[in-house]
């Protein structure tokens, strides 16, 4: 078995609670309350910056050249697209720009600002891959659902679409090989940093999931 097919098996618990979530089976439907809606999203940008940080990180620890130009086009991609629909979101949910910016920041929010953090401060590949492995895999995980019809709200729809498209589903295969690369070749201390922060990561999405409906 593969590193990452390891990881997520150990995982299981909180992997298939996110992509069997409420949250799924609403945004498909269509039928996600604006309110949650709008409190996912205004908690969700909060951590962009810092995973912006990790993927620059990633870059700078990475043993290849062709690992960091990997990294850099999904920089680039996620600076400019992603950020446009959260201000598109933004403007049709009614957030005001102080909500956009400096919301009460929820626990699993503080919590991923601290993963990304941490994960960035070990200056260890392995780690920084474990922890975007798992926010990008779980979300190609629940988005991609084949034969399901998209919803018609482009808040509800375009979250999907950003997170099944070929480029996203190429990208994750691509981090999935190169964690299970890098865990092949790394001791055992270096496997077990990268299996904590993938854990951590897992909890961290499942809670996400869960708050924004308490
Ligand atoms: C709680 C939470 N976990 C993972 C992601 C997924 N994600 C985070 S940054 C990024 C790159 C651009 O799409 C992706 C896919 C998310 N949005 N929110």
């Amino acid at each position: 078995m593969s590193f990452s097919d390891e990881l997520r098996r150990d995982n299981a618990r909180d992997w298939d609670a996110c992509v069997d979530h409420r949250f799924v089976r609403e945004i498909f439907a269509g039928t996600l309350p604006p309110e949650v809606m709008r409190r996912y999203l205004t908690q969700d940008y909060q951590f962009i910056d810092r995973f912006v940080a990790l993927l620059g990180m990633a870059i700078a620890t990475a043993d290849r050249f062709e690992s960091r130009i990997r990294f850099a086009q999904f920089a680039a991609m996620i600076t400019s697209d992603e950020n446009t629909y959260f201000q598109r979101a933004f403007d049709t949910l009614g957030v005001p720009d102080a909500e956009r910016r400096h919301p009460v920041l929820t626990a699993p929010t503080a919590g991923f600002q601290t993963l990304m953090k941490d994960a960035a401060d070990s200056r260890d590949y392995g780690s920084c891959l474990a922890v975007l492995t798992v926010a990008e895999w779980l979300y190609l995980s629940w988005a991609d659902r084949a034969g399901e019809k998209l919803p018609v709200d482009f808040v509800h729809a375009e979250w999907i679409t950003l997170h099944n498209n070929d480029g996203f589903r190429s990208f994750v295969t691509w981090l999935r090989s190169e964690l299970d690369r890098v865990g092949a070749t790394a001791d055992t201390a270096g496997r077990t940093n990268a299996a904590a922060f993938f854990r951590r990561a897992a909890t961290l999405e499942r809670s996400f999931f869960d708050h924004i409906y308490e």
